[in-house]
């Protein structure tokens, strides 16, 4: 358990944390200077706090009132940054290896062999980082710090500079870590999909409040909220059924009707989640017909909010609840009450490939 207590000055930020974090991923998720990398510095021991406490399974790592202050290399910390940050003239296996070097051997409990498994990275060992993509970069920064066999991982926006397709690849790479291998994970990231497919937990930081919500299924509107800018949407259960790859796309089947999904590699008869922006959502109050959007879902408003220039319509598909965000207009040209029966589309592609993911 990572207790945090602390409060802590920069020039005129603030930034004030109590927050316990336990096992599994927890995401730290805000807008640019809420104070995210502010508060992994913290926990790293890369700045000392105003005031207040930072205990890590019972081990006082910093205590502004006593003075103790345990340097970075002795809290036992793996640490991933936005750019890999791999030694240019080692090759990858020295890089990985060069994680190993501060932690005594009766202490060690990643093996070269276990982490290269892992990441998929065993083609790779004799390469130098500039013959290397950004994402296999970001697998060997990984690597690295696992196999210093941390007892707490920090990882801050590892795959903001990936493209896409790269993101989609290491995703999975974070949940096997996230899943086998059992440490504490505290994850900054800007991206409402990443959050939803990683954390376990999130903690959303605002002008340096940091507040615990919880798990992310629960607390997605709250996410969605605290973070502003970035856009809400809505979780779809389903279990993939097949793919076509001729069609490129994956079948599900969910409580709320039939799923169409851009092409994964899920395996069939696994639950999963797609997170479908509520922006992307459109009502229709009669049967669709001769539109290209694959997904159609039926269900019966539940309510209605009104929210700045839009507004937000909830609704009941089969017990699942799905948000669709309309304008005020839609609302009075189609008469949409609670009670109404409506019809949701949505298209395939505005599902992200991130988007897409195992239910935990
Ligand atoms: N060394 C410093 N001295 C003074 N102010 C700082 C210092 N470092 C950061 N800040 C300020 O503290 C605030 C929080 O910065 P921080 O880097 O923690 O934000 P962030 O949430 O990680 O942002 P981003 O998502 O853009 O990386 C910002 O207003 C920033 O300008």
């Amino acid at each position: 358990m990572l207790e945090i207590d602390v409060r802590h000055e920069q020039g005129d930020f603030e930034l004030v944390a109590d927050l316990a974090i336990g096992s599994g991923l927890t995401a730290l998720f805000g807008p640019s200077g809420s104070g995210k990398t502010t508060l992994i510095n913290l926990v790293a021991g890369l700045v000392r706090p105003t005031s207040g406490r930072i205990i890590f399974a019972g081990e006082v790592w910093s205590d502004a009132a006593t003075g103790r202050f345990l340097p970075p290399h002795r809290r036992r910390i793996g640490y991933v940054f936005q750019e890999g940050r791999l030694f240019p003239h080692l090759t990858v296996r020295q890089n990985l290896t060069y994680g190993q070097r501060y932690t005594p051997a009766s202490e060690r409990r990643e093996t070269l062999a276990r982490v290269v498994d892992l990441l998929g990275i065993s083609a790779l060992l004799d390469r130098r980082p500039a013959e290397l993509s950004g994402g296999e970069k970001q697998r060997v920064a990984l690597g690295r710090a696992l196999l210093s066999s941390p007892h707490l991982l920090l990882m801050d926006e590892p795959l903001s500079a990936l493209d896409a397709e790269l993101k989609a690849a290491i995703l999975p790479d974070i949940e096997r870590i996230r899943d086998e291998v059992g440490i504490p994970i505290l994850y900054v990231s800007h991206s409402l999909e990443e959050v939803a497919r990683l954390a376990t937990h999130v903690v959303a930081i605002d002008h340096g409040r940091a507040t615990p919500l919880g798990a992310p299924d629960a607390v997605l509107e709250t996410i969605a909220h605290a973070a502003g800018s970035m856009k809400p949407g809505n979780f779809v259960h389903a279990v993939v059924t097949g793919h076509s790859a001729e069609e490129g796309l994956t079948f599900a089947e969910g409580p709320s009707g039939p799923l169409f999904l851009r092409l994964t590699e899920v395996a069939p008869g696994t639950q999963i989640r797609a997170f479908v922006p509520v922006s992307e959502i459109v009502l229709s109050t009669r049967e669709p017909d001769g539109m290209s959007a694959l997904n159609r879902l039926s269900g019966t408003i539940s309510g209605i909010t009104f929210d700045g220039t839009s507004a937000m319509v909830s609704v009941d598909c089969g017990g699942e609840t799905l948000v669709a965000e309309v304008t005020r207009r839609s609302v009075r040209a189609l008469s949409l009450d609670p009670g109404v029966p409506v019809h949701l589309l949505f298209k395939t592609v505005s599902i992200a490939s991130e988007g897409i993911f195992r239910s935990l």
